[in-house]
């Protein structure tokens, strides 16, 4: 589990995220939306201590991150903005065995772990290939199975579709069905509710460092809708087309 306490986090005079209280339970499928600015990449960055609170705190398991910083990023794995950014190894396999084997774990573990987070997002028997080879896809299923091999709660993703066609985009979406579907709490940071909003247990909106809407997605759809201060604009926009997702009507199968 995840939670903020009354957390702050400013970047000088900017307020990025504003006495936010939030629990993230296990195994929940969150999909944190906002315009650009509001603050949700400074938010979910506090959740495995990539930065500091100015005020409140922030626990994962009941510990607070700042304690015990190893157990908060084995527990909550991060995919962020831009995978190409993450790619830490010249091969697929070598890069999905770096966070296990920062972890000491023994060899056939972290072999375990690699074949386990290859085959999870669909890249089993290519450990071998050079990353500089991947489609932009491919990547970014690569940084998620870096993730993954973590074996944590909760996997968090920052705009995990930005710059991926169609086909690459169903392919990361369906990987998140079925990790959630096993178990693992997912949390979806974006900017547009197409697509994932059907997946979702949960829509928290941001608006200015704060949370304007916390609901499950039928009731978060209209809370969008319905207000009438602040609307983050991205948000509004994609309303209608998240609904016809949730909703497709009798012309769709
Ligand atoms: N490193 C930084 N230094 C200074 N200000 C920052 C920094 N990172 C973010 N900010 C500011 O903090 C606020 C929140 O930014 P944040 O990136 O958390 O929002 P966001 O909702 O994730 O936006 P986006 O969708 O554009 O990624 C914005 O006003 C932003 O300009």
């Amino acid at each position: 589990m995840i939670r903020t306490r009354n957390l702050t986090h400013r970047y000088g005079d900017t307020v990025a995220v504003d006495d936010v209280s939030l629990t993230v339970p296990d195994g929940e499928f969150l999909v944190l939306v906002g315009a650009n600015g509001s603050g949700k990449t400074t938010l979910v960055r506090h959740f495995n201590g990539l930065l500091d609170p100015d005020e409140g705190d922030v626990l994962v398991n009941d510990v607070p991150v700042g304690d015990d910083l190893v157990a908060a990023r084995t527990a909550v794995g991060m995919v962020f903005q831009d995978p190409r950014d993450q790619l830490v190894a010249a091969t697929v396999g070598g890069d999905v065995a770096f966070g296990p084997e920062n972890l000491g774990l023994s060899r056939e573990e972290i072999d375990r772990r690699v074949s386990a987070a290859l085959a999870a997002v669909n890249l089993d028997g290519r450990a071998d290939e050079s990353v500089h080879e991947l489609s932009g896809g491919e990547r970014e299923r690569v940084a998620v199975a870096g993730a993954l091999a973590m074996e944590p709660d909760h996997l968090v993703l920052d705009e995990p579709f930005t710059g991926l066609d169609e086909p690459a985009r169903r392919s990361v979406l369906d990987r998140l069905e079925a990790l959630h579907t096993g178990g693992t709490g997912v949390v979806v940071v974006t900017h547009d509710l197409r697509d994932v909003v059907a997946l979702a247990d949960r829509v928290v909106a941001m608006a200015d460092g704060r949370v304007a809407v916390d609901a499950d997605p039928e009731r978060a759809l209209d809370e969008l809708a319905g207000l009438n201060v602040r609307v983050p604009d991205s948000v509004a926009a994609v309303c209608e087309n998240a609904r016809d997702v949730l909703d497709p009507g009798p012309d769709h199968d």
